[in-house]
């Protein structure tokens, strides 16, 4: 036996009698949810809470129940304040939200024909296909927030159900119900008006009030509110469909258990009160995306087209919402970032949940029928919870961030906010623009002058002073550029090829002809001034490791491999309209590779820089004219000696970051950003990873001093990834010590870096600090559990007698480098006695500078000396010119490249 209410919904009135001063009204919503009063069901001993009849069977004949399945005092008292909430006449609660319309659906026979949304529930979507197939009925899905889409279809002693949603369900589109169930009356009065109204509840939304036939709700969702409990309800005033539905849930047997039930009701008593809350939180975590300029669907946005429908409707616009970023990877990465947000399907809990609907709540629609009904791929739909909303807006901010979504952008007033990126519009046009040449509808430009110079370039590696490991936690790291730098040379060639040399990378050496060996149907060009997607293109890293890279290096070596991948992966990303440098490239350096000291990252910079000069997106400042009457012998420039430093111009440095960090995730996969930074700017900057309730970025550290150190590659090979596997075990098992030296290493990188930049401090201050910083901070990383025995022998040679110096472990640890500070009095023949030590004892030291320039770009560069082809195949270029760069480049050892690219003319550097 279902239970069934069958009196007025408001049968609950103020205790008050009706009189002429004071009359009687209906409690609100709220009071409702909250009072659950059954006059016809009082409880024996006035339990104020109605007990869990936690029974199979009632004993007796021709009582009121005899067995649950049929009827449960604990399930009727649900119902009955179900109806009461909802202006219902009949409740019925069922295992889940799919159940209820399992039963509503039940009503249909074979030839009947059902209207439905083309923007609905997955699960629902999949019943209606399972009806199509296997019951015979004709599902139609048409647009319902049109009204005028049905109309055609209304057939009458056909149409047997109209099946809504409004909002929908992801998109929140609103279709007007009153509207529709109106139309439906007048052209088949015997078709049924079902509405969905789990996004709503009945709190904010009442569709029988507006002509719908039945009404069901997942009560999974917001009736409960705390996602314990799978529930479904269904509520209608009609007394035939009433027992109908009674009788189909007594046959099937899918009525709600008697815990369930309790459990349902306690959530109901809060319903009004979540719900406030929740719906406040997402008007602002939608006002805060809109801002931003993502298409945000919520209809309480004053921009949504059914808004006002919507507010005819229903008395808020709920708490879900949905937004698109234009690129599926992103939202994956915004969804995964997200740290207070739940990824989860459902809505409707006290906990916010973020999600994609086409990978979960709607997968089991396939991929064409959702492009087909206009469901981006990239859609994230957030259910917003009681939360605090700007814990709820940091987190989501930090994760819109870390997945590169928002960047910072200046404000008038010097301050920053954060914009919306614009990755992937551009990145649109650019792939139509392609398929229109491809097609040969385009207009060919004429292509530019082919450039002709040789380009020499360098960028620094860069050493962390503090904060490593720690870093992955949220703490601050401090790293420098340290004055070993990779260097980077083109050539042109006029052959239609490409090379790549590597001397010091096992020599790798190829050439590729650029209009057959590389897999051009593989790339989207990124055009200029547009930025490449926070993501690679996997596809083409794929194609070029598949189709481009030459047998051995395929096979040999994994650095050269791995740098082969990314010079022609920018290469070809930065190539468009036809226009592809034909040139040789070779990278040298000077510093160790592998060793933790930044090396691939002096390298991408290297690449991006001489690519993008090379395809002309970026130019470097032509020399002033004179500042007074030049002689032979002197050029008459101004000249003041900063060693070139600050020449660049802030744009290029951008620029070739941005594509230096692009070539880092070809090397590294997910790289912090921190080296390529250092490449670039040089000196040196405070680094803070986004999460751990901090937004994260990189600050420069203004007014560095340059420092000397003593690098020392132990030249044991140590594996990062297991390294800092190993710290997150520690921390994992043991926090009490872990946790502390987290926060120890957080006070250290904070003191170096105000020592550091405060111009007051004396020399001798800052030295004996960071003697002091250096030591403290080795010795939490060992606790960190990251050093190694050659790292500490290395620690206690320089500690030891007559040098006396502070040494840590730099990096990973685990063997890699080791960094040693060089006072300003420490004696040369110390310094010669502690190299000539370390050297005998196997390991490779460097004296360093750190704190020095970032990338560098030969100039002034006379064109005239090193002419088009001069080392080119170019079989007509001329005899007897000068010796181009590339021969002496190759030439030099690698202790003397630093000093021979310095007296090769004047150095531009950022
Ligand atoms: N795997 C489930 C997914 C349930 S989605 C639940 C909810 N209605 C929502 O919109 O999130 C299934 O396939 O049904």
């Amino acid at each position: 036996m279902a239970a069934s209410h069958s009196s007025s919904p408001f049968d609950l009135p103020t205790p008050l009698p009706d009189s002429p001063s004071r009359r009687r009204h209906a409690y609100h919503f709220s009071t409702q949810c909250a009072t659950v009063e059954n006059p016809s069901q009082k409880d024996q001993y006035g339990s104020s809470s109605v007990p869990i009849y936690q029974t199979a069977t009632f004993k007796g004949v021709d009582g009121q129940y005899d067995y649950t399945r049929s009827g449960n005092p604990t399930r009727s008292h649900l119902e009955h304040h179900l109806a009461k909430i909802s202006s219902a006449q009949h409740a019925f609660t069922v295992s889940s939200g799919m159940a209820s319309l399992d039963v509503i659906t039940r009503l249909l026979k074979p030839g009947d024909e059902v209207i439905a949304g083309d923007d609905l529930y997955g699960g629902t979507n999949r019943l209606l296909s399972y009806l199509k197939v296997h019951g015979g009925v004709i599902i139609h899905h048409v647009d319902t927030t049109n009204p005028s889409t049905i109309l055609p279809l209304l057939n009458p002693g056909k149409t047997a159900m109209v099946l809504l949603e409004s909002p929908t369900n992801p998109l929140l589109k609103i279709a007007d119900i009153a509207q529709i169930a109106s139309d439906v009356k007048q052209r088949t009065p015997e078709a049924l008006v079902v509405v969905d109204n789990t996004m709503m509840s009945p709190y904010l939304q009442r569709p029988l009030e507006h002509g719908a036939d039945l009404v069901y709700d997942s009560g999974t969702k917001y009736l409960s509110g705390h996602h314990d409990l799978m529930a479904g309800v269904i509520i209608c005033n009609r007394n035939d469909i009433a027992k109908q539905i009674a009788f189909i849930i007594n046959s099937v047997g899918n009525a709600l258990t008697p815990f369930d039930s309790f459990l349902l009701l306690r959530g109901i008593k809060t319903l009004a009160i979540r719900m406030d809350r929740q719906q406040t939180s997402a008007m602002s975590v939608a006002s805060y995306l809109h801002r931003l300029g993502f298409l945000v669907h919520y209809p309480g946005l004053a921009d949504h087209p059914g808004r006002e429908i919507h507010e005819k409707l229903a008395n808020g616009p709920g708490a879900v919402l949905s937004f698109v970023t234009g690129d599926k990877a992103m939202s994956e990465r915004i969804v995964g970032s997200t740290r207070l947000w739940g990824i989860s399907v459902s809505f409707g809990a006290v906990n916010s949940l973020i999600s994609m609907p086409c990978l979960m709540s709607h997968a089991s629609i396939d991929a064409a029928t959702r492009a087909a009904r206009g469901l981006p791929e990239d859609l994230i739909r957030l259910c917003v919870g009681i939360e605090d909303p700007s814990d709820l807006i940091e987190d989501l901010e930090l994760a819109l961030l870390e997945a590169g979504a928002i960047t910072a952008a200046p404000l008038a007033d010097g301050g920053e906010h954060y914009i919306r990126t614009t990755a992937s519009l551009p990145r649109a046009i650019a792939k139509l623009a392609e398929d229109v040449k491809n097609t040969g509808l385009g207009l060919r430009t004429t292509p530019r002058k082919q450039e002709n110079r040789e380009w020499f370039v360098s960028a620094p590696g860069k050493v962390i002073l503090f904060g490593e490991h720690a870093v992955v936690y949220g703490v601050t790291a401090i790293a420098a550029a340290v004055d070993l730098r990779c260097y980077g040379l083109t050539s042109p060639r006029h052959d239609g090829k490409l090379s790549l040399k590597l001397p010091d990378l096992h020599n790798f050496e190829h050439t590729w002809d650029i209009k057959t060996d590389l897999p051009w149907d593989a790339v989207t060009p990124v055009l200029p001034g547009d930025v490449h997607p926070p993501t690679l293109d996997q596809k083409l890293v794929d194609a070029i490791t598949h189709r481009a890279l030459p047998p051995a290096a395929r096979l040999e070596n994994a650095q050269s491999r791995a740098a082969t991948i990314a010079f022609l992966y920018l290469y070809m990303v930065l190539t468009h309209e036809d226009e592809r440098p034909s040139f040789n490239f070779i990278a040298r350096s000077s510093l160790p590779v592998g060793a933790g000291l930044g090396s691939s990252a002096s390298y991408s910079s290297c690449v991006a820089t001489a690519l993008l000069l090379l395809h002309q997106r970026v130019s470097i400042p032509s020399l002033p004219p004179p500042s007074r009457g030049a002689t032979p012998t002197d050029p008459a420039h101004v000249h003041v000696s900063h060693k070139g430093r600050r020449a660049l111009p802030t744009e290029v440095a951008d620029e070739v970051n941005r594509w230096a960090f692009i070539a880092e995730k070809v090397l590294h996969g997910n790289p912090s950003g921190v080296d390529n930074a250092v490449a670039v700017f040089g000196g040196a900057l405070a680094f803070t990873r986004a999460g751990f309730g901090k937004k994260g970025g990189m600050e420069p550290i203004h007014g560095f001093k340059s420092l000397k150190f003593l690098l020392t590659d132990s030249k044991v090979p140590r594996d990062t990834k297991a390294l800092v596997a190993g710290v997150a075990v520690r921390k994992e098992n043991d926090p009490d010590v872990i946790e502390p030296a987290l926060e120890a290493i957080q006070v250290i990188s904070d003191e170096a870096r105000r020592a550091l930049s405060d111009l007051e401090l004396s020399r001798e201050s800052l030295l004996t600090g960071l003697t002091t910083m250096i030591h403290e901070n080795h010795a939490h990383l060992v606790t960190l559990g990251v050093s190694h025995p050659v790292l500490e022998a290395i620690r206690a040679k320089t500690a030891a007698e007559p040098f006396g110096l502070a040494t840590k472990l730099t990096g990973a640890g685990g063997g890699g480098c080791a960094v040693t500070l060089i006072p300003d009095d420490f004696s040369d023949s110390a310094l010669r006695e502690l190299l000539v030590g370390l050297e005998k004892d196997g390991y490779e030291p460097h004296v360093t500078t750190i704190g020095g320039s970032g990338l560098g770009i030969l100039s002034p560069y006379d064109e005239n000396n090193y002419p088009s082809g001069s080392d080119s195949e170019d079989a007509s270029a001329p005899e007897k010119q000068p010796e181009s760069l590339r021969k002496a480049f190759e030439r030099q050892g690698v202790e003397e490249l630093a000093p021979w690219a310095e007296g090769r003319g004047r150095w531009l550097y950022v």
